[in-house]
């Protein structure tokens, strides 16, 4: 994918391997670590969050995009997703993402081997939800 180098996925990918270490799981015991490439070469890191009030549980790409988002990133190159199997994210966030651009590459880790797999988000998510969408728009 031309948008990422392969130093900067490798990069990527250890930094979201580095976050999935402070993965928050104890109910679900599946841990995951996201990384977040900013136009600066700056990565800011996110892990899932689980509670015992399950549906609160935030997920690693979430608290990974709003990390760079209250630090003042909205421009990003990419996102790494770390996990057992290398897991794709889930529809929230898939929907979360595409609030800050469709075309951003998500690269899918499996920490087991290094495996990963690049996807853009729009071939995630095509026909995304946005704001064209919501009757305010112009
Ligand atoms: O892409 C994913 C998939 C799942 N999870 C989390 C949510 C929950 O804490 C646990 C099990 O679904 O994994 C993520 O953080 N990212
Ligand atoms: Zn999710």
């Amino acid at each position: 994918m031309p948008e990422l180098k392969s130093r900067e996925i490798e990069r990527l990918i250890r930094c979201a391997c580095d976050a999935r270490d402070h993965a928050y799981a104890p109910h679900s015991h599946f841990y995951v670590g996201a990384a977040v490439l900013l136009d600066d070469g700056e990565i800011i890191t996110g892990c899932n969050v689980e509670n015992a009030s399950y549906s609160l549980s935030l997920c690693a790409e979430r608290v990974a995009a709003s990390a760079a988002v209250a630090k003042g990133y909205r421009s990003w190159r990419g996102i790494a997703i770390a996990s057992l199997g290398g897991v794709t994210p889930c529809g929230a966030c898939r929907q979360f993402l595409s609030e800050f651009g469709t075309d951003l590459p998500v690269v899918m880790t499996n920490v087991l081997d290094g495996s990963r797999r690049i996807r853009k988000l729009s071939e995630l998510l095509p026909d995304a939800f946005d704001a064209s969408n919501l009757p305010s728009h112009a």
